[in-house]
């Protein structure tokens, strides 16, 4: 990374992706707290509250305005297959979880014209396999089927060691709410930061999937950027 992207403090200024957006009210209130990226989840075999259709992904993505990136979050079988749902909803940048093996990512950055995002489990021996394919990894707590959106934290001195070791960007997620991301960014370090169920919606003391919690998200984009709080 270029030391342009580093404050006079020589810490990079923390990017920041809201991930599961489903609801334009949602995208409206992520783009206003200052966020770099909207990510939308679609196509997906698992089963999660913040997925959405093909046709509402497309909706959602075309009315991220310019300057803020619009990601699609999907976890494709195929490169036949991610290249179909790419062309479908036209997102500024794609991210990919699951099983395509790093040769297979290869291949599809090489199909596309968007950047590539590869989701990595922070637990798996073979992060660093899948830099070459990658625009930027998303270092995450993935659960059993290699989704995300599990609301768990890993082990950030981990993170922090690829962070290091690695030329290209990572991005922190797994777990992250308004109160730990600071320490989140000043442990590991990364280029950005993604948050998906810390900054949703609790209702009664439940959370509600899918639906975030727009203070959240403003106290969420603030503390990852240590910006003062919207009012
Ligand atoms: O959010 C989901 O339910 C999801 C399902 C399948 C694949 C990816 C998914 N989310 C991707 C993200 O980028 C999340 O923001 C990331 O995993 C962090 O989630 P969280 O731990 O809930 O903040």
């Amino acid at each position: 990374m270029s030391d342009a992207s580093h404050t006079e403090s020589g810490r990079s200024a923390t990017r920041v992706k809201v991930c599961g957006v489903t609801r334009e009210s949602d995208r409206e209130a992520v783009v206003a707290a200052g966020a770099d990226a909207v990510g939308v989840v679609s196509d997906v075999p698992v089963d999660t509250p913040r997925e959405v259709d093909a046709d509402t992904a497309a909706d959602l993505l075309a009315g991220v305005p310019p300057l803020v990136t619009g990601v699609l979050v999907t976890m494709p079988t195929t490169v036949e297959a991610a290249v179909g749902l790419v062309e479908d909803a036209e997102p500024d940048a794609v991210q990919v979880h699951g099983g395509l093996s790093p040769g297979e990512l290869g291949a599809l950055s090489r199909r596309l014209s968007q950047d590539l995002v590869v989701a990595v489990d922070a637990g798996a021996d073979d992060v660093r396999d899948y830099a070459d394919a990658a625009d930027a990894l998303l270092v995450d707590s993935v659960d059993a089927a290699g989704g995300g959106g599990t609301g768990e934290t890993h082990d950030w001195e981990r993170t922090r060691e690829i962070v290091a070791d690695l030329d290209v960007p990572v991005i922190l997620a797994g777990g992250l709410t308004p109160d730990n991301v600071a320490a989140a960014v000043e442990t590991v370090d990364p280029f950005g930061v993604d948050v998906a169920t810390g900054v949703e919606r609790v209702e009664g003391g439940e959370r509600v999937g899918g639906e975030k919690d727009h203070e959240a998200v403003r106290e969420f984009v603030a503390a990852a950027t240590r910006r003062e709080v919207a009012a």
